[in-house]
């Protein structure tokens, strides 16, 4: 009889062990499904995907059920504890480890960027209260539940989305194990994913990258633009190829920071001025240009090739640290070829999503070439056709967007360019070669580290380039530098014969670079063999007719 209850007793805990676990096993199936269908419906394609691939075909069989999210457990929670215990429950907090130091960091950058933020907020209030009114017909919450939710994080609609640096502001962390850091395509902070509500809508965003320094201005603008450039990638309508190529340009096309300071640039002074005036400026002071002084929208910089077209655009797009997109028109006809109508709309889509935005578009003129017709290109392929005809539509619609969208277009050939085109880049500046002022400041800036004899006289150099690029200038410093290296090689073999494991020390590498400085014969032998590479006085004479006709400045 003892024998049986005991019999019982065992089948009654074992049962109920199973009944546990089974109970745990389903509880941990529907975490890992909310979070997957959470990933999808914020953009977070890849870590979604990740997701999908470790949990394998069983994951696969489930979806979340209709009116269910974890959005709402979230708040189903807090208004339950706060009915409870009176006071709304925190879910995470913010942690700081030995090789992150980025709260510390992002404090820093919280400070230096208050001011902008500030700025920036004013322009945004309609836009947030808008993308609020989205995010809450999108989750299907009240805008009550939403209101609540912003209040639990102090979040006012009208104020500047929180710093995700404020310790006081509290964000779920959701680890999901081997998803893909690079997913928005700027070396993202790894697996961990923070739930933090942006502003209004509940995004899932990968944190800012750890920075190496602190206290260094740069870099904090860097981890801003990080922060920016992280949000997951818009919905597009639920268009699977449209996110697709939003993916593709993520990762190909947009830069975190570019990091080139206007300073950097030599000259080109009238170039630096209009883009200060048309970016800077009404991203700094957005009160002083509405109405007939709303800011220009596209710029086109043309001139011979090499003279720094791309280094202004990314000066300009570092200066108001706006999310910078840099695309090779040839780079489009190559490897969109199928997509590039598409490939417009998602780019200008994403543009406006990451706003304010730089889109740089070099080699302009290898996509907008005049259309057919009047330049006697009848043939011209109906999908070209169509992705010009949509550039042209984007380029309108930033005029009237709110978002700060601003195009910059680079070619080397204006007069080839589209007159639709050209309408719509109102600004035109004329990037010519540098004088030889610009060439000495240029030939200097390229041979600052490297070590030189003295005396060496650089004044002859610049005068005896007349004609070459910034990029010339470059190719040119590079040149030089290599012939006390190619002097150095046949020393380096010998010594490394005679050291053990054939590898000299760098120290001792350093010391002999040192005692071989780049010498006036080398600066001569190097203009000897190298070439400048725009096409000399026919095309300076087209590009200024050119800039009479049609430039601005
Ligand atoms: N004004 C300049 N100041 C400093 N460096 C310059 C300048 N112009 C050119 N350079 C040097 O030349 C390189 C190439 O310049 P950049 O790519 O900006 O030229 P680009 O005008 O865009 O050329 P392309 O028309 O061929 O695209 C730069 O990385 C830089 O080292």
């Amino acid at each position: 009889m003892a024998g049986t209850s005991t019999l019982m007793a065992l089948k009654a805990t074992t049962l109920a062990r199973d009944t546990a676990d089974a109970a745990a096993a389903d509880r941990s199936r529907d975490a890992l499904v909310l979070v997957r269908d959470y990933l999808d419906q914020n953009g977070y394609v890849a870590a979604a995907a990740e997701l999908r691939r470790e949990g394998g075909k069983t994951l696969g069989r489930y979806e979340t059920v209709e009116n269910m999210d974890l959005n709402y457990l979230i708040v189903e929670v807090e208004e339950y504890r706060e009915l409870k215990f009176g006071r709304r429950p925190k879910f995470t907090r913010r942690v700081e480890t030995e090789d992150d130091d980025d709260s510390k960091f992002a404090r820093g950058a919280a400070s230096k960027n208050q001011s902008a933020a500030r700025r920036r907020s004013e322009m945004d209030a309609a836009k947030r209260k808008e993308q609020r009114e989205k995010a809450r017909k999108k989750s299907g919450f009240s805008s009550g539940v939403l209101g609540t939710m912003e209040r639990k994080l102090g979040v006012d609609a009208d104020r500047p989305p929180p710093d995700p640096a404020d310790p006081a502001i509290d964000s779920l962390s959701v680890g999901v194990a081997g998803a893909n850091p690079n997913r928005a395509g700027a070396g993202g902070g790894g697996g961990g994913m923070e739930l933090s509500l942006g502003g209004s809508a509940m995004n899932l965003q990968p944190p800012p990258a750890a920075p190496t320094k602190n206290n260094n201005e740069e870099e904090e603008e860097e981890a801003f633009m990080q922060r920016r450039i992280l949000k997951p990638l818009p919905t597009f309508g639920g268009d699977a190829d449209l996110r697709a190529l939003g993916e593709t340009i993520t990762r190909d096309i947009l830069q975190s920071s570019p990091n080139v300071k206007f300073e950097q640039v030599v000259e080109l002074d009238d170039a630096k001025r209009i883009l200060r005036e048309a970016v800077v400026m009404p991203l700094k002071y957005p009160q002083l240009f509405t109405g007939l002084l709303s800011p220009w929208c596209g710029i086109l910089l043309y001139g011979p090739p090499g003279t720094g077209k791309t280094m202004l655009a990314k000066a300009v797009a570092s200066e108001c640290s706006t999310t910078f997109f840099n695309i090779s028109a040839s780079s489009i006809v190559s490897k969109y070829r199928g997509d590039s109508e598409k490939l417009m709309r998602v780019l200008f889509e994403l543009a406006r999503y990451h706003a304010p935005s730089t889109v740089f578009m070099d080699e302009i003129d290898a996509i907008m070439s005049t259309r057919g017709g009047g330049g006697g290109n009848d043939s011209e392929h109906e999908g070209s056709r169509r992705m010009k005809t949509e550039l042209l539509i984007q380029m309108d619609g930033l005029a009237s967007g709110s978002e700060h969208v601003f195009v910059m277009a680079a070619s080397n050939l204006p007069w080839d360019l589209d007159p639709a085109l050209l309408r719509r880049l109102e600004k035109r500046v004329l990037v010519p070669l540098p004088g030889e002022k610009g060439r000495l400041a240029m030939l200097e800036g390229n041979l600052t580290e490297q070590p030189c004899e003295e005396g060496l006289e650089l004044g002859v150099v610049a005068k005896g380039t007349e004609g070459f690029s910034g990029a010339d200038i470059k190719l040119l410093c590079k040149e030089a530098a290599m012939r006390p290296v190619r002097r150095l090689l046949g020393k380096l073999e010998e010594l490394e014969a005679a050291e053990e494991g054939g590898v000299v020390d760098e120290e001792r590498v350093n010391l002999l670079i040192q005692g071989n400085p780049i010498t006036q014969a080398d600066m001569e032998r190097s203009m000897e063999c190298t070439n400048k590479s725009s096409g000399g006085s026919v095309y300076d004479a087209k590009y200024e007719a050119w800039s009479k006709e049609f430039g601005s400045t």
